[in-house]
């Protein structure tokens, strides 16, 4: 199978390399230097330290001339940029024959007249005659990159674009399940990000394991709520995209969105928390958007509402904490 893949940040470049071994697959940065320095170093130095890439793996330069004969050419494009890059990748392959899917997770900033949108969303607007989905689930790119075991969701209303992701990803080391519950796939992955930050400061605060296990489950509650007033079902939540993306991220060590937590747990500026990753931390461009879509649907999220307050700078860790104790009491639902 011939595959493109738009991005070589971590999780690019790890999935990319994972792939090569069975698959034509070509690896696109925007950075002309750094494909260069990957076609040739074998490594992935900025956003991949220390993994060797497959031998397979063809790294190239992103180009205007580049981009029609590629996405004219192969089976499946991917979108592995931020949420901040995917409008624009839609839009350069809203006419491309290929299947396309974006490993993205997030929502978009707000734009001018509307809220944030997920990708999905974005998709209808740009590029509605696309066959396109999402990639999802628990997986660290590190640990894909390392070749160590992993399961993901391959989401999309469309069962060829489902079968496409399985495909070019199912196999020794990765398993892909099929959803097609893109809607609750999407939020899932976008809102565990958030939690992750509550997560990371909780654990920072030394608030203990009962406390980080009352904000998993409860995280989770806002999450399926949310997700279900948005169109998605319930169960989606129970599964790799919702429950097992949130327990990882907010329990792991290597996401980055837990990491933007504890560095405010230790007293650092919101800009010096996400200036000391080096990577994107979705959790912090989202955190706004899931409020406000919460609140336009009559969504009750109080975890993530404290994230956005911390933040914003609104309040301290120890008011964000005092204000989710202070609440009265509440049936579990
Ligand atoms: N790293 C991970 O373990 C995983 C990441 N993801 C998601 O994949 C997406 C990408 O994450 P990473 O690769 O980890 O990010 P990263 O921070 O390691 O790399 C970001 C890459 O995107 C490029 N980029 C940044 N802004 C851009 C823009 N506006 N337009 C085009 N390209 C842009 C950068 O040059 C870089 O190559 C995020 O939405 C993240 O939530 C999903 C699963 C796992
Ligand atoms: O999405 C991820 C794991 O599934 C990566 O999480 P972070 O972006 O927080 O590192």
């Amino acid at each position: 199978m011939k595959i493109a893949i738009f991005g070589a940040g971590a999780w690019g470049t790890a999935l990319a390399s994972a792939a090569a071994a069975r698959h034509d697959v070509t690896l696109v940065a925007r950075d002309a230097q750094q494909a260069q320095a990957m076609q040739s170093s074998r490594e992935n130095q900025r956003y991949l330290a220390g993994v060797a890439l497959a031998p397979q793996l063809n790294v190239v330069a992103q180009s205007t001339a580049l981009m029609p004969e590629l996405a004219g050419s192969c089976e499946l494009a991917v979108i592995a940029t931020p949420m901040a890059g995917l409008r624009q990748k839609l839009i350069e392959l809203q006419d491309c024959p290929a299947t396309v899917a974006w490993l993205c997770k997030g929502f978009e900033l707000p734009q001018q007249g509307h809220d944030g949108l997920l990708g999905h969303e974005i998709r209808a607007q740009v590029a509605p005659r696309l066959q396109a989905g999402v990639l999802s689930g628990p997986s660290f790119a590190l640990e894909v990159a390392r070749g160590q075991p992993t399961a993901l969701v391959a989401a999309s209303s469309e069962r060829a674009v489902r079968e496409a992701l399985v495909r070019a990803f199912h196999g020794a080391n990765v398993r892909v399940y099929a959803n097609d519950d893109l809607v609750g796939v999407e939020v899932g992955g976008a809102v565990k990000n958030v939690l992750a930050i509550a997560t990371g400061l909780c654990d920072g605060l030394g608030l203990g394991l009962n406390a980080r296990a009352a904000l998993i489950t409860r995280g989770l509650a806002e999450m399926t709520r949310l997700g279900i007033a948005l169109g998605a079902r319930a169960e989606t939540f129970m599964g790799l995209s919702g429950l097992g993306d949130l327990v990882l991220t907010a329990t792991g060590d290597l996401s980055r969105n837990r990491q933007v937590g504890l560095a405010l747990a230790k007293g650092q500026t919101l800009d010096q928390a996400v200036a000391s990753l080096g990577h994107v931390a979705e959790g912090v461009n989202s955190a706004r958007t899931v409020v406000a879509r919460a609140l336009a649907l009559g969504v009750d999220m109080p975890i993530a509402s404290g994230v956005v307050a911390l933040l914003d700078g609104a309040v301290t860790p120890a008011q964000a904490l005092a204000a989710l104790m202070g609440r009265g009491p509440a049936a579990e639902a």
